[in-house]
């Protein structure tokens, strides 16, 4: 038997949703632990099968990880045993790389499987290797995975060729505990970003300018433990409001930072959207004359790729002609071919998909191939008559919390079903 999610066409959305905390900070602050002996207190933590794997790696070595709560942990790591990482699991994802950084920055040597992920072609990790290597790290590369190594991590003047929230990560994480000072130059400025320098921070550690392009960290003989809340998820924030473009209605959603949502909303904006924003809410209503745009991906606070397959949806939605370009992952487009099973007219030319709007979409048996993609096709099958059912949900709970009861809170006919016949799990957690 396989789980699969069944939708139906959605009447108008309504409500107010608590937005969860970030996948992809909260991946950088469960490694963040590693850099100190102390306990910290992790809360808002998503409560999704990403942070189940990076806890399995911790734990395999010798973290102690106490949940109080679904989403409040205690992270111990005074008792590591061992910094050889489980090389299938931590292939099994990407933001397993984290470990190089806190792992080498407290330990000086680590041994990881190659990182995994979705896979959108190609995604390099060669400025984390780069960064590594000029704060003093030696890499040896082996068939399935690869040792990192250094006497001692000594500050450098790092400058990124490209911006890289990953890799930003990673080098402020090491650098912390460098002798002297490093400067990353060209350093991505996302709010994830800035929100794990703010734990380390307030772990006692010394980093100044992070939202900016350029991170200076003064390294630190040891960090303390701390309490410490994860920022509210920007992406399915930004994923949710789109509901009400392609639904109708009226949606508010708190726990949201609106700054971080400001590419996106703008983008909203255009395409006919309505907000009423608060401090720590957006309400969102759209109005009837929306239209067809062009969208261009970009690092932040440019507009986020991983809301760029939501956003095809949004657009199969509106009558004429939109464009989504993709420059940070030139081949983000696996929910397309799934997309076009239920009807919709998208042509993907280079990095580009241009989108036909307006025309119906039906149900169909479709496949999330990644997390994202995932999300695209909920927002498709809410607009297509009869009933679609998506197959692959490890995709989808990879990145969100029980989205079957956030898309059900605000009236979309959502649920769940065991089906025979398991089908083999396409790309998950490859590459
Ligand atoms: C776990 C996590 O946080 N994942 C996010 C993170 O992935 P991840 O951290 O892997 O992505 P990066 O920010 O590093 O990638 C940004 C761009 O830099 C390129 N690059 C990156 C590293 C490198 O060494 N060399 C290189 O060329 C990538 O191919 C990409 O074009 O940021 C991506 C871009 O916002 C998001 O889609 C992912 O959801
Ligand atoms: C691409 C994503 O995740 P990862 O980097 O973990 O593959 C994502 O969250 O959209």
């Amino acid at each position: 038997m396989t789980r699969v999610i069944k939708i139906e066409k959605s009447k108008e959305v309504f409500g107010t949703v608590e937005i969860p905390g970030a996948k992809n900070s909260a991946l950088g602050l469960v490694a963040a632990c590693c850099l100190t002996t102390k306990p910290v207190v992790l809360t808002g933590i998503p409560n999704i099968l990403d942070i189940k794997n990076i806890c399995n790696i911790g734990t395999d070595i010798g973290l102690t990880i106490d949940y109080r709560d679904a989403n409040e942990m205690v992270v111990d790591s005074s008792k590591i045993h061992t910094t050889v990482l489980n090389h299938k699991l931590t292939s099994s994802f990407r933001a397993s790389y984290y470990f190089v950084g806190s792992l080498l920055a407290r330990f000086k040597k680590v041994e990881v499987g190659y990182p995994g992920g979705d896979d959108f072609g190609s995604r390099p990790i060669d400025q984390h290797i780069k960064g590594l290597k000029a704060l003093g790290a030696r890499f040896l590369f082996f068939n399935d995975y690869y040792t990192v190594e250094a006497e001692e991590l000594k500050g450098a003047d790092i400058f990124f060729d490209t911006i890289t929230s990953g890799a930003t990560i990673n080098l402020i994480m090491a650098a912390s505990l460098a002798k002297g000072k490093t400067t990353i130059h060209n350093a991505a400025t996302d709010p994830e970003v800035v929100d794990v320098a703010n734990m380390i921070n307030l772990m006692g550690g010394k980093i100044r300018g992070a939202g900016t392009s350029k991170i200076i960290i003064e390294g630190v003989e040891e960090l303390h433990g701390c309490q410490y809340q994860v920022i509210p998820d920007r992406l399915i924030a930004g994923s949710l409001l789109m509901t009400v473009g392609i639904a109708g209605g009226k949606l508010k959603l708190e726990n949201v930072i609106p700054e971080h949502l400001d590419s996106c909303l703008n983008k909203l904006l255009e395409v006919g959207f309505e907000f009423e924003i608060d401090p720590n809410s957006i309400t969102a209503t759209c109005r009837k004359d929306v239209k067809g745009i062009d969208i261009i991906t970009g690092m932040y606070p440019g507009l986020a790729t991983d809301l760029q397959q939501p956003f095809t949806s949004l657009l199969l939605k509106i009558q004429g002609k939109s464009t989504v370009t993709d420059t940070v992952y030139p081949k983000r487009f696996a929910h397309v071919s799934e997309l076009k099973k239920m009807g919709a007219n998208i042509k993907v030319v280079g990095n580009k998909a241009i989108i036909q709007g307006g025309i119906p979409l039906h149900g169909e048996t479709v496949y999330a191939k990644d997390v994202r993609a995932g999300t695209s096709l909920i927002l498709a099958a809410m607009q297509a008559e009869g009933v679609t059912t998506i197959k692959d949900i490890a995709h989808i709970e990879r990145g969100y919390e029980d989205a079957i009861g956030i898309f059900s809170q605000i009236g979309v006919p959502i649920w769940s079903e065991e089906e025979a016949n398991e089908p083999l799990l396409q790309n998950a957690y490859s590459n």
